[in-house]
């Protein structure tokens, strides 16, 4: 088990991490995210011991990294999977670290079976590609079989069998009983891997909870209705009798309309009773991805200047509700769902610096396996 507590670390007058309270248990992969920028890979190296924190404290099964009998058989961690001596073969680097650590030389070829680089383990590392280089710091982060596993970025340059392959490894040894901690900035990835997430943005907390929670908070859902195009006044009476029955309705670029707040047959019924011809009446699912980006929107470092997604951190006219996105289509400032409308289903969702307020650790429900 992972416990960090006040965590805070400042360069200078820049603060990477800013007061991160969480806990990362055994048996779950725990997905670690936040733009790029956010402090992830800082976090990890102050889990590490490889930075002081400014203020706070973290520690692996009570104790701070530094202080751990043996620290080579506790924790495993994949941060870069560059560093590596390129004159070295993936065996003799693996064989000098577990000498370092009192590590059997057998377990080396046990993990180069693992990582499935057995059949280069006598090729020297500078010739080898990303995925094998990131294969073979996965490698070193299980030699010494440890408890806790720490993965920064994982997946990065990965094909889709490499990035099939560690999603699976990441499962596993969960399953195992492991601690397992994975950072990446990318949603989509760790909704397939993650039992549970943690995300960052500028150093702080703004949710820590289930990614099945996360779902229910923020995916949401709506109706994609299209009146015939050569007739604009039958899509303004449409808008007009949906609103009029409490639906919220947003036009879309393309001239259909997004609506929310009324179930289909509902649509289909007042569209009727209006004499409206409906072409198109369809159900929609906001995505993980859109969520998690409303969520890191303010909280975001670098935005590319002709990024249509830019338009979403303008401020919404007071009572407005955002728009949804239509997954896959893209649409200038409309890839953002609403917030969820009822707090208690949005448990472990934490007030970001976006609003102002502070943030706080998120009420924790489950217990400690171990
Ligand atoms: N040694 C350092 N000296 C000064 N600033 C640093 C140092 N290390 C990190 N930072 C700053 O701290 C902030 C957090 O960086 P960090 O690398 O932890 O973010 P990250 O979430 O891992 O980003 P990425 O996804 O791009 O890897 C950034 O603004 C970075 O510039």
């Amino acid at each position: 088990m992972i416990e960090a507590v006040g965590l805070t670390k400042r360069y200078g007058d820049r603060t990477a991490v800013d007061d991160l309270t969480f806990t990362v248990r055994p048996g779950a992969v725990t997905g670690f995210l936040g733009p790029n920028g956010s402090g992830k890979s800082t976090t990890m190296r102050m889990i590490l011991g490889l930075d002081n924190p400014t203020a706070g404290t973290v520690t692996i099964g009570g104790l701070p990294y530094r202080k751990l009998p043996n620290p080579a058989r506790q924790v495993g961690a994949l941060l870069d999977a560059r560093a590596v001596h390129g004159g070295r073969t993936a065996r003799d680097h693996l064989l000098s670290l577990a000498q370092l650590s009192g590590i059997p030389a057998r377990r080396v070829d046990e993990v180069l079976d693992v990582v499935g680089l057995r059949d280069v383990a006598g090729r020297r590392t500078k010739g080898f590609s990303l995925g094998m280089g990131q294969r073979l710091g996965i490698a070193a982060a299980l030699l010494g079989d440890p408890q806790v596993l720490l993965f920064d970025e994982p997946v990065n340059g990965l094909d889709p069998e490499g990035i099939y392959w560690v999603r699976n490894l990441m499962k596993e040894l969960a399953a195992e009983g492991r601690t397992v901690f994975v950072s990446s900035h990318l949603m989509s990835e760790m909704a397939q891997t993650a039992d549970h997430l943690i995300v960052i943005g500028r150093g702080r907390l703004l949710a820590d909870m289930s990614v099945r929670d996360f779902i229910a908070a923020n995916s949401a859902g709506f109706a994609r209705v299209r009146t015939p195009g050569s007739e604009p006044e039958q899509r303004e009476r449409l808008t007009t009798v949906l609103t009029e029955a409490g639906g919220q309705v947003l036009p879309e670029p393309d001239g259909a309309l997004r609506v929310t707040g009324l179930p289909l047959p509902r649509i289909s019924d007042l569209a009727h009773d209006a004499g409206v011809r409906l072409w198109e009446l369809s159900p929609h699912q906001a995505s993980l991805e859109e969520a998690y980006i409303r969520l890191t929107q303010h909280a975001v470092d670098h935005r590319s200047t002709a990024d249509p997604k830019a338009g979403l951190t303008e401020p919404l006219p007071p009572g407005a509700e955002p728009p949804l996105p239509v997954p896959g289509q893209g649409q200038p400032g409309w890839f953002v769902p609403p917030p969820p409308q009822d707090p208690a289903t949005a448990a472990g969702a934490v007030p970001g610096p976006q609003d102002g307020t502070a943030p706080s650790p998120a009420p924790t429900t489950s217990e400690d396996p171990r």
